[in-house]
C-alpha cells in the first residue's frame, strides 16, 4: 500500500532524499524535470507544435526551465518561455536553471502584469508557475493571470499540479486555479486529485517516480493510502485441492422487490461468480421464476408480503442486504428483524442504508465489523450533508472508527474507511462502470468474500479493487453489470499469485 502524503510531508520527503541520497536539490529538480519530459513525450510527440512554458520564480518554475531545456534537446523547436515575475524573490534552483538556459536559443519573456499578455499563440501550455509552494488562495495579479489563461482555453499540462490547486483540504469550483487537461505529478498523487471536485480544474493526472526516499515516505504517519496490485495478490487465497462447496461458505443476499428483482439477481449472482460455496437469495415470491431461470445455482428463500421471515442465521456465513429491497414499511420490518437476529458482520447497501438513515436508532444494531457501501447520496443521508468531499473524508474516518465498521464510499476512486481510521483509496475503475446495477454487483462480491472467510476489511478491499479492475479493462463505452460479473472468475484467478 502506498502512503499518500500531505504537502508538508512531501516537502519533508524531498529534504530527506536530498539528505540521505546525497543528491543536491538541483539534481533532484533535474530528475523531476526528466521524469516529466518522458511522460509528456509519451503523449505529445508533435514536435512542430508551439509550446509556451509559463514559469514562476520558485522551484515549480525551476522545473519549468529545466523542462524547456530538455524538450529543446529532444527536438522540440517552437518553445517559448514566459517568466511570471510578480515578486523579486526567486529560489536558488530557479536562478541556476535560468543561467543554464542562457546558452539556449529559446525566447524568454518576463511578465510583470497579466495585462501585458493579450493573446497566447501557442497550441499547448505547460504550467510551471506555482506548485506545492502555494500558501494562500491566489489574488491580485496572480488571479488576473490565471483567469486570462483559463479564458484562452488552451490545452494545459501542469507540472506537479495546476497553479492555485490545493493539494489537500476542501476544494470549491470558485477556487482560482489554472484549468489543466493533465497534471504530471511527482512521486505520489496529491490527495485532492482523488476527489471528484478536482475535476473542476483537472482532467487527469499521471504520477512519475522522481526517486524520492521511498523507505522514508512509507515510514511517515498518514491515514491515507493507495491500494496497490500487490495488496490484492497477497490477500487472495487459492482454492484448495481437496476443498468442497462447504469450504467456501454460504452467502445470503436479502434483496429485490417485484419491480427491482434485477438488483437481487445481480447481487446474488455476484456472490456466485466470486466464489461463495453456496448462495441463497432472499427474494419476494414474484421473483422466483426469474431467479430459477436465470441462475439455477442459486437457492431461494422466499419472503411473502408482511409475513415474518424465519431466518436461520447460523446457516449462513455472510449476509448482504439492501439492493432493490425498497424502503416501504415491510422492508423496514424485514431489515429490523434481520438486524436483531443476525449478529455477525453483514454488508449493508442501498435501501438498507436509506432505511437506517431515516430510522437512525437502527445504527445501534449494526454488528461490529460490518461493511457499509454507500454512494455519495446514501453517505450524506446517513451521516448528514457535507459541503465537500474533503469533509466526507473526515467524517467517513470518524464514523468508521465510532461504528467499528468498514465504510465503502463509492466513486471513481472509491474510498474505504477502516475501523482503525485508515482511509484506503482504490485506483481501479472506469466511467464505463457508471451504469445501473454496478453497486449491486459490488455488494455481492464483498458478501461472497466474507462468506469465504476473508476478514470484512479485506473483503471490501478485494471486492472494490477487483470490481474496478474489470471495469477498467474494458475497451468499451459501457460495461453492463451482468457482463462485469461474468468476468469475475477469470479476473480473480489472474490476481492469484
Ligand atoms: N517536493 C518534491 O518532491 C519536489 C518538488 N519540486 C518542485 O518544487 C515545487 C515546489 O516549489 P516551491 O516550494 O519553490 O514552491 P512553488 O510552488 O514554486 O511556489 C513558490 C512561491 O510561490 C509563492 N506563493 C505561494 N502562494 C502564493 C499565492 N497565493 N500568491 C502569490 N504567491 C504565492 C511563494 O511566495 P511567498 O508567499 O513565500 O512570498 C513562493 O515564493 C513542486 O511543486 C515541484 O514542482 C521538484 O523540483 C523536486 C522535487
Ligand atoms: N466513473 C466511474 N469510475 C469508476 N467507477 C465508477 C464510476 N461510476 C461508477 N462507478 C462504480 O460503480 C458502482 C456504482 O454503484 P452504485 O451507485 O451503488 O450503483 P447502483 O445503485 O446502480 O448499483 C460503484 O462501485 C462505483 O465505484
Ligand atoms: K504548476
Amino acid at each position: 500500500m502506498e502512503n499518500l502524503l500531505n504537502t508538508e510531508q512531501m516537502r519533508a520527503a524531498d529534504a530527506q532524499t536530498i539528505d540521505s541520497a546525497k543528491i543536491s536539490s538541483l539534481d533532484l529538480m533535474e530528475k523531476a524535470a526528466g521524469a516529466f519530459v518522458s511522460s509528456f513525450m509519451s503523449e505529445f510527440s508533435e514536435k512542430y507544435n508551439s509550446i509556451a512554458i509559463y514559469c514562476g520564480t520558485g522551484n515549480n518554475g525551476g522545473d519549468g526551465l529545466s523542462i524547456a531545456r530538455m524538450l529543446h534537446d529532444k527536438g522540440f523547436q517552437a518553445l517559448d518561455i514566459k517568466i511570471v515575475r510578480f515578486t523579486e524573490k526567486s529560489s536558488a534552483d530557479f536562478i541556476a536553471n535560468l543561467e543554464a538556459l542562457s546558452s539556449y536559443k529559446i525566447p524568454v519573456r518576463e511578465i510583470r502584469d497579466a495585462a501585458e499578455l493579450t493573446e497566447e499563440p501557442a497550441v499547448l501550455l505547460i504550467d510551471a508557475m506555482l506548485g506545492s509552494g502555494l500558501n494562500k488562495p491566489l489574488s491580485g495579479k496572480w488571479e488576473a493571470l490565471v483567469k486570462k489563461i483559463n479564458f484562452w482555453n488552451k490545452k494545459v499540462i501542469a507540472v506537479d499540479m495546476p497553479t492555485g490547486f490545493r493539494a489537500e483540504g476542501p476544494l470549491t469550483a470558485d477556487d482560482c486555479v489554472v484549468h489543466a487537461k493533465l497534471a504530471i505529478t511527482f512521486q505520489r498523487p496529491k490527495i485532492n486529485f482523488l476527489l471528484p471536485e478536482s475535476a473542476f480544474f483537472l482532467g487527469e493526472h499521471r504520477v512519475v517516480d522522481i526517486g524520492l526516499d521511498e523507505a522514508y515516505i512509507q515510514s511517515l504517519d498518514s491515514p491515507y493510502k493507495l491500494i496497490e496490485k500487490e495488496d490484492i495478490a497477497c490477500r487472495l487465497v487459492k482454492r484448495d485441492n481437496f476443498s468442497h462447496k462447504g469450504t467456501y461458505g454460504h452467502a445470503l443476499m436479502v434483496a429485490g422487490s417485484a419491480e427491482t428483482m434485477g438488483a437481487a439477481l445481480l447481487s446474488a449472482e455476484a456472490c456466485l461468480y466470486s466464489g461463495a460455496g453456496l448462495t441463497t437469495a432472499c427474494i419476494p415470491e414474484e421473483g422466483l421464476t426469474a431467479l430459477n431461470s436465470r441462475a439455477p445455482e442459486i437457492m431461494a428463500l422466499v419472503r411473502t408480503g408482511a409475513q415474518e421471515l424465519d431466518l436461520n442465521a447460523d446457516k449462513y456465513t455472510s449476509l448482504g442486504i439492501g439492493p432493490g429491497l425498497g424502503t416501504e414499511a415491510n422492508s423496514l420490518k424485514l431489515l429490523t428483524r434481520i438486524m436483531r437476529t443476525y449478529q455477525k458482520p453483514m454488508v449493508l447497501d442501498a435501501d438498507a442504508l436509506t432505511l437506517i438513515a431515516s430510522n437512525y436508532e437502527l445504527v445501534q444494531l449494526i454488528p461490529e465489523g460490518s461493511v457499509l457501501t454507500p454512494h455519495m447520496k446514501e453517505f450524506d443521508r446517513l451521516f448528514g450533508e457535507h459541503k465537500s468531499w474533503w469533509e466526507r473524508l473526515e467524517s467517513g474516518r470518524d464514523r468508521a472508527m465510532t461504528l467499528g465498521c468498514t465504510i465503502v464510499l463509492k466513486n471513481r476512486y472509491t474510498v474505504i474507511f477502516l475501523p482503525d481510521g485508515t482511509c484506503l483509496f482504490n485506483p481501479t475503475g472506469s466511467p464505463a462502470m457508471a451504469t445501473g446495477g454496478m453497486g449491486d454487483v459490488l455488494t455481492g462480491i464483498i458478501t461472497s468474500f466474507i462468506a469465504q472467510g476473508y476478514k470484512p476489511e479485506d473483503a471490501a478491499m478485494l471486492g472494490v479493487y477487483l470490481h474496478g479492475a474489470i471495469g477498467q479493462k474494458t475497451p468499451d463505452y459501457v460495461i453492463p453489470a451482468s457482463d462485469l460479473l461474468r468476468k469475475l472468475p477469470s479476473t480473480i484467478a489472474a490476481y492469484l499469485t
